[in-house]
C-alpha cells in the first residue's frame, strides 16, 4: 500500500535533521494519537512538536548526567560534523533550555515561565557580548545568519538550574524555526559574523525576535556564514571547534536568498506555538509559553512601532494588555506589576495615529460591517496597535485549529465573519418590514450556539413543525409555527442551523420541515420530532403511483365504454341515476354528498377486512406471492381477501372535476403530519384536525411493481410494500407481470408513514379504480373507519399473520396496543402473507 505523504514528509522533515525513521516511526504514532490525526499540529512549525516529543523520548532514556556529559563531549567534538547523533538530535528541546539558561542568568527569575517578549530598558542595553547572546538567526536556505538582538529584543526564558548545562554558560541557542529572509551579504557586519569556517558562535534566546530591520542599520546585527551555502547552526561554538547544531526550519525551508526583508506574516506563522490538547513537554516547556515573533521598535528610527505579540492565548488585539503578563513578555520581573512592566520595558508604543478600530469583515454591499475596536481608556495607558487583517486571519485560524480541530482547508474565519455580516443584513432587510430591531438579535444569540441538531431538536421539541428560512450563505433558520403551518411565526425564538453541519439527508428533512410533500400535495404536511434528533428516513415524495419496470399498467380509454360514459355530466351524485361508472360499482355511488364513504359501503367493507364470517378469500391455483418466493417447495396459496372496490369519475367522463365521484383523485384535503411516535413504532402519521367517520385520507402511492420485481429488491428494505391482490385469485391465478404491488420504501408518499394496527384501525385501505377498470391495477385508498380526533395517530390494519415469517415484509414487533393485537395473541388469522390491499 503506497505510503501516506504526511508520513513520508515527516520522515523527511527528520532525516534532514539526523532523526532516523525508526525514531521518528513510535513517536509519530503516538502524536497522530495524542492529536486524534490532527496533522496540521505535527507539521507546523517545520515539525517541530514531532522533533521535540522524539528528543523528549530519548531523553527520558538518558539519565541527566549522562546527558550533560554527553553535551560536553560534543561541545569537545572536533570538526563540526553536522550530523552528530545526540545533538542533531536534539536541537529544539537543547535550544530551549539553553535559552531558558540565558532567561534565568539575565533576569534572576528562574521560576517565571513566561516567554512574551519585552523591550529591555535602555540601561539594559547588552554589551556587545551579551548582544551577541541574543543574536538572532536568520536562516535562507542553507545559509544561517545570525541577528543579535536589537535593544528591543527578548529576555530568554527562565528554567530551572537543574536543566541547565553547566558549559552552556552564557550561550544559549535559537529554539523554533524562525525564518528570515537573508539581507544581502554587503550588510553583514564582520563584528558578528562568527563565521568560522561555518562554525558560529551563536548565543541563546528562548524564540524568535525579529529586529525591524533599517536598510543600513541592521547590518551590524546579522551573522553570516562565509560560506553562503553552508548550513550554519546557532550552537556553533565559539571556538569554532564545537560541532554546528541544526536549527530545525534551517532544513526544511528554503527560502531564497533575497534581501533582508523580515516577512513579518511568516514569522506570525512560523512561531505559533501549537499547544497540543496534552501538553507532551511539559518537563521543561511551561503550559504558558508563548514563543512568538515580536518586531521590535526600531530604537534609532524614533519613530513609534508598536510590539505585535501573538500567542497561543494571547493576543493584544483581542485582549486588553492587564491579560498579559509580564513575564510573558519579558521573560523575567515576575514581581512587577503589568503596567510597570510595559512603562519600564516601553514595549507597546503607539503612534497617535494608528487606528484604534480595524473592520474585520463586511457583507457585500457593504451595509453590515464587522470591526474590532479597543477601549484606550481599558487599557489602562497602555497602548497598542491593532494587527492587520491577514494577522488576525491567521492567528484566529490557528486558534481555531488548536481549540476546535477544525482542519477543513477551506476553513477561512473571515469568510465566517463576512457570511455572518450578511446573515445580519439578511435578517434585517427581512424584518425591516416589522421594524423590530430585536429580531436580529435572537437569531445571532442562537447562532453562537448552533450546533445544527442540538438546536433542531429544541425545536423539535415543540408540538408542531417549523419553518425553514434559507439564508444567503446556505444556513437555514428553523422557525417554529403552530399547527405545523408556516403562520403566526412572529416572536418564535430563531435557530441558525449551518448547512455543513448537516448530512444530505437532513438538509433534505431540514428543506421538507414544514412539507414533506414538497409541494407534491395540495396540503402541506410538516414532520415533527418530539421525542430525539432523529430525522424520517430518507424517501422520494411522490404523489402517484409510478411504473417501476415491468409492471404493466395500461391505461387506456377502452374500458369504461362509450356508452356509459355520456351519462356522467356535472356532479354526478346529483344525477337522478346512477352514472356509468357508479353502476360498474354496483348501482350505487359509494361516496355521500359529504364527500365521504357512504355508511352502507364503508360497514361492509370494515366487515369484510375483519369479520373472518365475512371474509371471502379467492385462491390462486399458482399463485405468483408463493412463485416468487422461488422456494423449491412453494406453499399453496394461502388466499386474498376479496374487496369491495369504488370506481371514480374520471378524465374520460363527461362530468366535472369536482363531481362528488372524484375523491381519492383529488387529493389530500385534510391537514396531517408525520410524527415520531413515542411508543417505540418509528414515523407515524396524525391528523391534526378532526376527520369525520368514511373521510378520504390518503392513497398508498409507491412504485407500481411485479411481485417478483418485489422479491428481487432487497428484503431487507422491504418496510412498505402492498399487494395489489384484490383480483388474483379470480382467474385461478396471475402472470407474474400482473401481479402487481406497491412499494412505497424509496418512493411513496405520506401514507408510507401509517402503522399498523390489529383489527380496530382508524383506517380501511379500498380499493379505487380511477384510469384502469383492467383489475390488475388499482389505487388503494384510505378511509376513516370512524370519526377521528384532532392529533390522533392514524392506523391501518396491515393484514400480517405475524406466524408467517417468509413474507416480504420486514418482520417487527407488534406494538399497536391493541387488545386485538395479533402479534401478543399468537391469533392463526388466515390472512395474506404480505400487506394486503
Ligand atoms: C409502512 S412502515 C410505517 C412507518 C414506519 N413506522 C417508519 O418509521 O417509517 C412499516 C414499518 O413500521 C413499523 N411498524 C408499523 N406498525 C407497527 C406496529 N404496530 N408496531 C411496531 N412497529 C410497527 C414496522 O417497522 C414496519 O416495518
Amino acid at each position: 500500500m503506497a505510503r501516506n505523504p504526511r508520513i513520508v514528509q515527516a520522515f523527511r522533515a527528520m532525516k534532514e535533521i539526523g532523526i532516523r525513521e525508526d525514531k521518528v516511526k513510535p513517536v509519530l504514532k503516538r502524536l497522530l494519537n495524542l492529536y486524534e490525526k490532527n496533522w496540521e499540529l505535527i507539521e507546523s512549525e517545520n515539525y517541530r512538536v514531532l522533533a521535540d516529543a522524539i528528543f523528549d523520548e530519548e531523553e527520558s532514556k538518558v539519565s541527566e548526567p549522562e546527558k550533560y556529559k554527553k553535551c560536553d563531549e560534543d561541545e569537545d567534538t572536533e570538526g563540526g560534523g553536522l550530523v552528530h547523533d545526540e545533538l542533531v538530535r536534539r536541537p529544539l528541546k537543547r535550544l530551549r533550555r539553553l535559552g531558558e539558561t540565558s532567561s534565568s542568568h539575565r533576569t534572576g527569575s528562574p521560576n517565571v515561565a513566561g516567554t512574551l517578549l519585552k523591550k529591555p530598558k535602555v540601561e539594559d542595553e547588552p554589551s556587545p557580548a551579551s548582544l551577541q547572546q541574543k543574536s538572532l538567526q536568520c536562516n535562507i536556505g542553507k545559509r544561517t545568519e545570525y541577528l543579535p538582538a536589537s535593544p528591543g529584543s527578548v529576555s530568554p526564558q527562565p528554567v530551572s538550574p537543574a536543566s541547565v548545562s553547566p558549559h552552556h554558560g552564557d550561550r544559549t541557542a535559537l529554539p523554533g524555526p524562525v525564518l528570515f529572509q537573508s539581507p544581502s551579504p554587503a550588510h553583514a557586519s564582520p563584528h558578528h559574523g562568527g563565521m568560522n569556517k561555518g562554525k558560529q558562535t551563536v548565543e541563546p534566546r528562548p524564540l524568535a525576535v525579529l529586529g525591524r530591520p533599517e536598510p543600513n542599520s541592521h547590518s551590524s546585527q546579522m551573522h553570516f556564514s562565509s560560506k553562503g551555502k553552508e548550513l550554519m547552526s546557532p550552537n556553533v561554538t565559539s571556538n569554532g571547534k564545537g560541532p554546528q547544531r541544526v536549527s530545525l526550519s534551517l532544513h526544511i525551508k528554503d527560502l531564497a536568498p533575497e534581501p533582508c526583508v523580515i516577512p513579518k506574516k511568516r514569522v506570525v506563522d512560523t512561531h505559533a506555538l501549537i499547544i497540543p490538547k496534552e501538553e507532551p513537554f511539559t518537563d521543561d516547556m511551561p503550559q504558558d509559553e508563548v514563543p512568538i515573533a515580536v518586531i521590535h521598535p526600531d530604537p534609532l528610527s524614533g519613530k513609534d512601532l508598536a510590539i505585535r505579540e501573538f500567542s497561543t492565548g494571547k493576543s493584544n488585539w483581542q485582549e486588553p494588555p492587564e491579560s498579559l503578563h509580564a513575564d510573558e513578555i519579558v521573560g523575567g520581573g515576575a514581581s512587577a506589576s503589568m503596567s510597570k512592566r510595559h512603562t519600564s520595558c516601553e514595549l507597546a508604543t503607539v503612534s497617535n495615529e494608528i487606528p484604534s478600530r480595524l473592520e474585520i469583515a463586511s457583507s457585500q454591499l457593504g451595509e453590515v460591517k464587522i470591526s474590532v475596536s479597543y477601549n484606550n481608556s481599558a487599557l489602562g495607558g497602555q497602548k497598542f496597535q491593532l494587527p492587520s487583517i491577514d494577522e488576525l486571519r491567521e492567528l484566529m485560524e490557528q486558534r481555531c485549529l488548536r481549540s476546535y480541530k477544525l482542519i477543513d482547508p477551506k476553513f477561512d474565519i473571515i469568510k465566517i465573519l463576512n457570511d455572518m455580516c450578511e446573515c445580519i443584513s439578511e435578517l434585517a432587510t427581512n424584518s425591516s418590514n416589522q421594524s423590530r430591531e430585536g429580531d436580529v438579535m435572537p437569531a445571532l444569540d442562537v447562532l453562537k450556539r448552533s450546533p445544527g441538531r442540538d438546536a433542531l431538536d429544541a425545536e423539535s421539541n415543540r408540538e408542531n413543525g417549523c419553518m425553514l428560512v434559507r439564508l444567503l450563505n446556505g444556513s437555514f433558520i428553523v422557525q417554529p409555527s403552530s399547527n405545523g403551518c408556516v403562520d403566526d411565526v412572529g416572536g418564535k425564538e430563531l435557530v441558525v442551523l449551518p448547512q455543513h453541519e448537516l448530512t444530505l439527508n437532513e438538509l433534505r428533512w431540514l428543506h421538507d420541515a414544514s412539507d414533506i410533500t414538497k409541494g407534491e400535495e395540495k396540503v402541506e404536511i410538516s414532520w415533527v420530532n418530539e421525542i430525539n434528533k432523529d430525522f424520517p428516513p430518507p424517501f422520494q415524495y411522490i404523489s402517484e403511483n409510478l411504473v417501476f419496470q415491468n409492471a404493466h399498467v395500461s391505461f387506456n380509454l377502452y374500458g369504461i365504454g362509450d356508452e356509459s360514459c355520456p351519462t356522467c355530466f356535472g356532479d354526478c351524485l346529483l344525477a337522478e341515476q346512477p352514472c356509468g361508472c357508479a353502476c360498474r360499482a354496483g348501482r350505487k355511488f359509494a361516496y355521500s354528498s359529504a364527500g365521504v364513504v357512504e355508511e352502507d359501503f364503508l360497514g361492509e367493507c370494515i366487515s369484510m377486512t375483519r369479520d373472518p364470517q365475512q371474509q371471502f378469500l379467492l385462491y390462486c391455483t399458482e399463485c405468483p406471492l408463493e412463485r416468487s418466493k422461488k422456494d423449491d417447495f412453494p406453499e399453496p396459496c394461502k388466499g386474498h381477501l376479496k374487496r369491495k372496490v369504488i370506481k371514480e369519475c374520471w378524465s374520460k367522463c363527461g362530468c366535472h372535476k369536482q363531481c362528488g365521484n372524484r375523491v381519492v383523485q383529488r387529493g389530500l384535503n385534510y391537514k396531517l403530519q408525520v410524527f415520531l411516535t413515542p411508543d417505540e413504532k418509528g414515523w407515524g402519521l396524525r391528523t391534526l384536525e378532526k376527520l369525520p367517520k368514511g373521510a378520504f385520507v390518503c392513497e398508498f402511492v409507491g412504485e407500481i411493481l411485479t411481485i417478483s420485481e418485489l422479491y428481487a429488491r432487497n428484503r431487507e428494505k422491504h418496510t412498505c410494500p402492498i399487494l395489489l391482490d384484490a383480483y388474483w385469485g379470480l382467474k385461478g391465478g396471475s402472470r407474474d407481470e400482473e401481479a402487481l404491488c406497491l412499494d412505497a420504501t424509496c418512493y411513496g408518499n405520506v401514507a408510507r408513514f401509517i402503522n399498523h394496527r390489529c383489527f380496530d384501525a382508524n383506517l380501511i385501505e379500498i380499493p379505487v379504480e380511477v384510469e384502469t377498470p383492467d383489475l390488475r391495477y388499482y389505487h388503494l385508498a384510505f378511509f376513516t373507519t370512524r370519526e377521528v380526533h384532532a392529533l390522533e395517530e392514524l392506523t391501518w390494519d396491515y393484514g400480517i399473520d405475524f406466524d408467517d415469517l417468509d413474507h416480504p415484509v420486514k418482520a417487527f414487533r407488534c406494538r399497536c396496543g391493541s387488545k386485538f393485537c395479533r402479534n401478543m395473541k399468537r391469533s392463526t388469522r388466515s390472512k395474506s402473507a404480505i400487506i394486503t390491499g
